[in-house]
C-alpha cells in the first residue's frame, strides 16, 4: 500500500546519529499496511481515520529520536494526515520545514532540542492549523506571525527563548495558551488578557493584565502591533460584541420557547424510560435505555424530540469548539464531542443498534455499540462522579479532551447528568489485558509471549508518563491503572482507559474502589501520593509477568493488606523461578531482562513512598529493558520450568518486602 511505502521511507528519515530506526518501529512491516480498515491502526504510532480508513495521525514519541528533525516532505504522500506528533523526544537543529504538509490540524514538537528562530511564514501554508505545542525546545526570535491562523485553539509555547511581542491573535478563537518562561515583551494584547497570569509568567518584560506588572507609559501608547499575514485580522471590535449580543438575545428567545417542549419531552422520555430498561439488560433506569427510547421516539417523529434534534444541529456547531466562553450548550442530555476531528454522532444513532453490555465495573456497565458507518464505540456509565459541579466538570473534561498520546485511550465524547454521567470511547479490538491474561482461553487470540508482555509494559509507562507531563496538577494523574484500564489494539499496544478522574468521582466513591486508593501510603495516612500511580504500575509489572490476579481487585472497598501480601509472595517466589506465567515459559534469551522486570516491578511497589521511584525514573529503567538479554543468554528458565542458579541476580529487590 502507498501508505506502508511511505511510512517506512519516513522510517528511514527517523534513523538520526545512531543509524537505525527506534525500537518500537521494527513493528512496522508491509506485509500489512498502517491501516487494517477504519479506526483499526496496526502499526506503532499510527492513528487511522474512522470513515476512509488512512492514516490521520503519527505519534512518535519518546523514542528517543536524536540530530536534526527528519524530513517531513515525505509525509506528503499521507493525504488524511492531520495529526503529527514528534514530542518528547531529543530531536535537535532548526523548526522543521513544514509547508508540505497544509492539511495538518495539530502538531506536537514539544519537549526537544529543536533551537533557533522559525521563520515568520513557517505556518503560513496551515490555515486550518487547531493545535501548536511547541513548548520545552530552544526557539529563539520573534513568535512567527503566521501563528495566527484563525482556526487557532491551542498554542503552548512555554520554556522557550522566543522574544519580542506578543501577536494579538485577533482572528483566532484561542482557548488554551501558554508563553510563559520566554524573553517576550511589552503589554499583553486585550485578546489575550482573558488568560490567567500563569500562561504569561516568565518573561520579564511582559506587563500589564493579567500580569501584576504595569506597562511603562510608552508601552502603551504604542502598544506593538506585531505584523499579521492579512488585513482582514482587524475586524473592529465593537461590531463583534454588537453580534455577539444580537446572538444572545435570539438565543435566549429560543431558549425560553423550547423550555416548555423540553418539560414535556422530558416527562415522556421518563415514562418512556420506565418501559425500555430491560431492552439493554435491566439494571435501574438506565441512561442507555432512555436514549434507546429517545431514539424510538424519533422514529415515530415525536414533536418535542425533533425540535430538540434541530437544537442538536446548532449544537454540533457549538462543541466543535467546546471552549467557547462559558458556553453551556453542553448539557441536557446531549453527547459533547471533546475530540477534534471525528465524526459527530447522537447517543441515539449509538444505540440504535442492540447495545451489547461489556461487562460492569465498580462505577457502571459498559457497552460496545456500533454506528451506522460501521464504527464501533464504547458507552460507559458512570455512577458517582459527583466529585465537582457541572462547570468543572466540563472543565476537566476539555482537559482530557487535549490529552493525545498512543498509549491513552481518547474519551471521544461525554454526556453529563447529574446522577451519571456516560463516556464514549472507541472500541478496541483486543479487549483489556485483564481478559487476555486471565479470561480463559480465547482461541483467536493467541497466547502473551514475553515480546508482547515487555511491549505492554513499555506502553503503559509511557502513556502514565504523558499524563504525568500533561496533568501536573493532580495528585494521582492516572489513580485506576489496573490490567482491566488497560486496553490492546491490533498490534497489542496498550491503551489505557478511565484515567485522571480521581478529581470528578464522588471522594468517598474514589476512596472506596479506585487503584491508588489501595496503595500502602493510603492505608498509613489515608491518601494517594504523586506515587500512588507508580505502586499500580509495579503491581501490573507483578500481574504481567506471573500470570496472576492480584487479590484485592477483586475485594472492594478494603485498602491495603491483600494486595501488600500478594506482592510479598512473589517477591518469595521470585527466588524459586516458578514465579513466570507459563505463556512464557519458552523464552530463551531474554530470561535476564524477564527477571529485570519483575525487580523493578517489585521496586515500584516500594511501600516507603520516599524511597519509592517516581514516575520518570520507572519509566527511565522501563525502556532500558529489551527483548533479548544483552550477550550470551543465560537460561533462568529452562524448558521445563526449573531455575537455574547463576543467572539469580545479584541484589535483592529494592522493596520492604523481605
Ligand atoms: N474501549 C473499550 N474497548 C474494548 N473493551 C472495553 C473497552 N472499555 C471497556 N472494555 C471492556 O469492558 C470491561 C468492563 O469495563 P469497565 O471499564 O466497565 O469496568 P472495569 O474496568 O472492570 O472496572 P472499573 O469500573 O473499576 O474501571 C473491561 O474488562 C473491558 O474488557
Amino acid at each position: 500500500a502507498p501508505e506502508a511505502v511511505t511510512l517506512l521511507a519516513f522510517r528511514e528519515a527517523l534513523r538520526g546519529p545512531q543509524g537505525v530506526p527506534p525500537d518500537p518501529l521494527s513493528q512496522w512491516v508491509t506485509t500489512a499496511g498502517p491501516c487494517a480498515g477504519p479506526g483499526v491502526s496496526l502499526w506503532y504510532g499510527v492513528t487511522c481515520h474512522q470513515r476512509t480508513g488512512q492514516v490521520l495521525g503519527l505519534r512518535l514519541e519518546y523514542l528517543g529520536l536524536q540530530g536534526d528533525a527528519p524530513d517531513m516532505s515525505v509525509l506528503a504522500a499521507l493525504p488524511g494526515l492531520r495529526a503529527l506528533s514528534l514530542a518528547n523526544n531529543n530531536l535537535t537543529g532548526p523548526f522543521p520545514d513544514l509547508s508540505m504538509l497544509p492539511a495538518l490540524k495539530m502538531l506536537y514538537l514539544s519537549r526537544n532540542k529543536l533551537a533557533g528562530d522559525i521563520p515568520d511564514g513557517a505556518f503560513a501554508s496551515m490555515r486550518g492549523l487547531r493545535k501548536l505545542y511547541l513548548s520545552d525546545n530552544a526557539f529563539t526570535g520573534p513568535i512567527p506571525s503566521s501563528i495566527t491562523s484563525p482556526r487557532l485553539l491551542v498554542l503552548q509555547l512555554s520554556k522557550n527563548r522566543f522574544e519580542g511581542p506578543l501577536p494579538d491573535f485577533a482572528q483566532a478563537d484561542l482557548r488554551s495558551v501558554d508563553f510563559s518562561g520566554n524573553n517576550l515583551s511589552g503589554p499583553i494584547p486585550t485578546g489575550l488578557q482573558r488568560f490567567k497570569a500563569t500562561a504569561f509568567q516568565g518573561n520579564k518584560n511582559l506587563c500589564g493584565p493579567p500580569l501584576g506588572t504595569e506597562c511603562p507609559a510608552e508601552a502603551l501608547v504604542a502598544p506593538p502591533s506585531p505584523p499579521l499575514p492579512t488585513s482582514s485580522t482587524s475586524s473592529p471590535r465593537s461590531l463583534r460584541i454588537l453580534m455577539i449580543i444580537a446572538i444572545v438575545v435570539l438565543v435566549a428567545g429560543a431558549l425560553l420557547s423550547a423550555a416548555g417542549l423540553f418539560t414535556a419531552f422530558l416527562s415522556r422520555r421518563n415514562e418512556r424510560r420506565q418501559a425500555t430498561t430491560e431492552t439493554l439488560g435491566g439494571g435501574g433506569p438506565s441512561a442507555a435505555a432512555a436514549a434507546a427510547a429517545a431514539a424510538k421516539a424519533k422514529a415515530t417523529s415525536d414533536p418535542a424530540i425533533t425540535i430538540e434534534q434541530s437544537g442538536a444541529e446548532q449544537h454540533g456547531a457549538a462543541v466543535a469548539a467546546p471552549a467557547k466562553r462559558g458556553g453551556r450548550r453542553d448539557d441536557h442530555g446531549r453527547l459533547v464531542f471533546i475530540q477534534e476531528g471525528r465524526e459527530r454522532f447522537e447517543l441515539e444513532d449509538l444505540l440504535r443498534a442492540s447495545a451489547e453490555v461489556l461487562g460492569s465495573g465498580n462505577f457502571g456497565a459498559s457497552y460496545k455499540a456500533t454506528l451506522m458507518e460501521g464504527q464501533t464505540m464504547v458507552v460507559k456509565r458512570f455512577k458517582e462522579m459527583n466529585g465537582v459541579g457541572r462547570e468543572d466538570f466540563n472543565e476537566h473534561m476539555r482537559r482530557l479532551g487535549r490529552l493525545v498520546h498512543p498509549n491513552l485511550l481518547p474519551v471521544v465524547a461525554y454526556l453529563y447528568k447529574k446522577e451519571e454521567k456516560l463516556f464514549v470511547t472507541d472500541y478496541i479490538v483486543n479487549g483489556s489485558l485483564a481478559h487476555l491474561l486471565h479470561g480463559g482461553s480465547r482461541s483467536n487470540v493467541p497466547a502473551l509471549d514475553w515480546p508482547k508482555r515487555l511491549k505492554i509494559i513499555k506502553g503503559v509507562a509511557r502513556g502514565l508518563a504523558h499524563l504525568y507531563d500533561e496533568l501536573p496538577m493532580l495528585t494521582v494523574p492516572h489513580g485506576h491503572l489496573k490490567s482491566s484500564n488497560v486496553l490492546l489494539d491490533a498490534a497489542f499496544e496498550p491503551i489505557l482507559s478511565d484515567y485522571a478522574l480521581v478529581p470528578v468521582v464522588t471522594p468517598h466513591h474514589a476512596a472506596q474502589v479506585m487503584v491508588a486508593y489501595k496503595s500502602p501510603e493510603c492505608g498509613q495516612q489515608g491518601r494517594p501520593s504523586k506515587k500512588s500511580d507508580v505502586w499500580s504500575l509495579g503491581i501490573l509489572i507483578l500481574e504481567v509477568l506471573t500470570g496472576k490476579f492480584p487479590a484485592n481487585y477483586l475485594r472492594q472497598g478494603r485498602t491495603g493488606t491483600d494486595l501488600a501480601g500478594w506482592v510479598h509472595s512473589v517477591a518469595r517466589e521470585e527466588w524459586s523461578g516458578e514465579v513466570f506465567d507459563n505463556d512464557m515459559r519458552g523464552t530463551r534469551g531474554g530470561e535476564g531482562e524477564m527477571v529485570k522486570l519483575l525487580k523493578l516491578g517489585l521496586a515500584c511497589c516500594e511501600t516507603d513512598v520516599d524511597k519509592r521511584w517516581d514516575l520518570r525514573e520507572a519509566l527511565a529503567r522501563i525502556e532500558e529493558l529489551r527483548e533479548r538479554d544483552p550477550g550470551a543468554a543465560s537460561s533462568f528458565v529452562s524448558d521445563v520450568g526449573e531455575p537455574a542458579p547463576p543467572s539469580r541476580p545479584g541484589e535483592p529487590p529494592h522493596s520492604s518486602s523481605t
